[in-house]
């Protein structure tokens, strides 16, 4: 497969959505990210890695930690994050609280940020050091022994953590947090800071093309939870637009403010593309226009 042409198609395809969209200002160190920054990448299941533009920078993962939370929590605890976090779409923004009163407490799906505090909170109880223990992961996973956490990120999204501060306490109320409130959140803070590259991302998420298995062959995942995983990135991955991601893309995907995007093409190749201009729901103009693109030329959707 010629992963550089088609690569390179898809990138001037979208060069005109390039800079489209408002980079996320919530997050003040977040805001001063350069708008026309673009890049993409593949990681096919046999293990070559091709990417155009910049896709060797590497950029805030945000929420895309979540689908990595979730991974080693199905991992290390088997299914029973399911009590406390449900696995529909909540059709709100991703921030949003309002289903959580409604819902006792439980949060819509593991993708929202509720859902990704109840599965940060599990795995702080499992591990002791959830934000390390997801830095470790990636970077294993990565190939990639330089990952860090950025400071700064994790700092400014602390100052500026309101929301985020009240969904956990709102949880907490319904006795669906086992720690603090104050350490959840700030291993959600640390997870949503780490800098990656397309790249990394792409080669990171190769264990859910490949039905669980590590790149080395050892299994992390079953092919269950595997697929279970991608089932809830294609409903969840992308917030309120999960309908619009499917319509347009109809493949797996988890976006992050950063404007990053993986998305999966099981048995075949993981995606990972990067642009920082976010539309409305904060999901990447640049890089739903190239995946949307991506999938047109090759017929990779899953359906
Ligand atoms: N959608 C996102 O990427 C949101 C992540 C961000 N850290 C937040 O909690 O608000």
């Amino acid at each position: 497969m010629d992963y550089q042409g088609l690569l390179e198609e898809v990138a001037t395809h979208v060069a005109p959505h390039i800079g489209q969209g408002e980079v996320a200002q919530y997050i003040p160190a977040l805001a001063s990210v350069d708008p026309r920054r673009f890049g993409i990448a593949v990681a096919d299941v046999d293990g070559t890695v091709t990417g155009v533009g910049d896709w060797e920078v590497p950029f805030s993962v945000q929420s895309i930690s979540k689908a990595f939370s979730l991974a080693l929590v199905l991992e290390q605890d088997g299914e029973r994050i399911w009590r406390r976090v449900g696995r529909e779409p909540s059709g709100n923004p991703f921030n949003s609280l309002v289903q959580l009163e409604y819902e006792n407490g439980i949060p819509r799906n593991p993708f929202i940020n509720a859902g990704a505090l109840v599965v940060t909170d599990r795995l702080q109880t499992l591990t002791g050091d959830a934000s390390t223990t997801m830095l470790e992961f990636l970077r294993a996973e990565s190939g990639n022994p330089d990952l860090a956490f950025d400071q700064a990120v994790a700092a400014s999204e602390s100052e500026h953590g309101d929301r985020n501060a009240a969904l956990a306490h709102f949880m907490a109320s319904y006795g669906n947090l086992d720690n603090p409130v104050t350490t959840v959140l700030e291993h959600y803070f640390w997870q949503c800071s780490i800098e990656m590259s397309c790249r990394d991302l792409a080669v990171a998420g190769g264990f859910l093309a490949r039905h669980g298995l590590r790149a080395d062959g050892s299994r992390l995942l079953s092919p269950r939870q595997a697929k279970r995983i991608n089932a809830v990135m294609l409903t969840c991955g992308t917030y309120d637009a999960a309908g619009d991601f499917a319509y347009r893309v109809g493949l797996p995907g988890k976006s992050g403010v950063g404007g990053g995007i993986v998305a999966v093409i099981p048995g075949r190749c993981t995606l990972c593309v990067w642009s920082p201009g976010l539309d409305a729901r904060g999901n990447s103009v640049a890089g739903m226009a190239a995946l949307d693109h991506f999938t047109t030329l090759t017929g990779w959707s899953v359906f």
